[in-house]
């Protein structure tokens, strides 16, 4: 079950995390299943890595790349509250540390997209045949470029906008808040 509230997360205000509902769209299009091998790139809170931990489940496995120190120490805090012990951590930058992975995995989330066009090229090294590539941006020149990369790599790209408000109760009755309007990209490995 995907889907865990954002309030049950560690949180740092400094440190954006993706939220609830997108997570849930952007790991359904990462097509993630029990026993799955993912990577998380840009890990922040560690919310997507939690999720996707849980979700593998024990005879799965994820990886959290992070490169601020701070990110990875909620990463990690994120990872015990949850009690999991198929996620490893690692500290550093996409695409420098992908070679840590010594295996092929199933799908990969880039919530961090600094050097994005090199991470998505060594992204495609180790991941698997059908396996999914899931880019989640803010900014529309992001999700251009990661919609050109995965062209470039027969990906055969695709790409959704999400606009979801969240309702606040006030004194008053509902008050519908925006969550960041974002695009999700996301392509399938030939
Ligand atoms: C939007 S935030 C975190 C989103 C995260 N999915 C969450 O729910 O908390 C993006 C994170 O990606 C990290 N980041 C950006 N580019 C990166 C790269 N190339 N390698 C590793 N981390 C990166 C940043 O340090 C930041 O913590």
């Amino acid at each position: 079950m995907l889907g865990i509230p954002d309030e049950m997360f560690i949180r740092n205000e400094k440190i954006p995390m993706t939220k609830e509902e997108i997570r849930v769209l952007a790991l359904s299009k990462a097509k993630l299943f029990h026993g799955a091998k993912f990577v998380d790139i840009g890990s922040g809170t560690g919310s997507v890595t939690v999720e996707a931990g849980l979700y593998v489940g024990s005879k799965g496995k994820v990886y959290a790349i992070e490169k601020d120190p701070n990110a990875v120490e909620l990463t990690r805090k994120n990872v015990e509250k949850f009690d999991l012990h198929n996620v490893t951590i690692i500290q550093g930058e996409s695409p420098d540390v992908l070679k840590e992975i010594r295996e092929e995995v199933d799908a990969i989330f880039v919530g961090g997209s600094e050097r994005l066009e090199d991470s998505l090229v060594a992204s495609n090294e180790i991941l698997k045949k059908k396996g999914r590539i899931v880019i989640d941006a803010i900014l529309l020149e992001t999700a251009v470029k990661a919609m050109e990369v995965l062209n470039s790599m027969n990906y055969n790209p695709q790409i959704i906008e999400v606009i979801i408000a969240k309702g606040m109760k006030t004194s008053k009755g509902y008050a519908m808040l925006s969550r960041n309007p974002i695009f999700i990209v996301y392509g399938e490995k030939p």
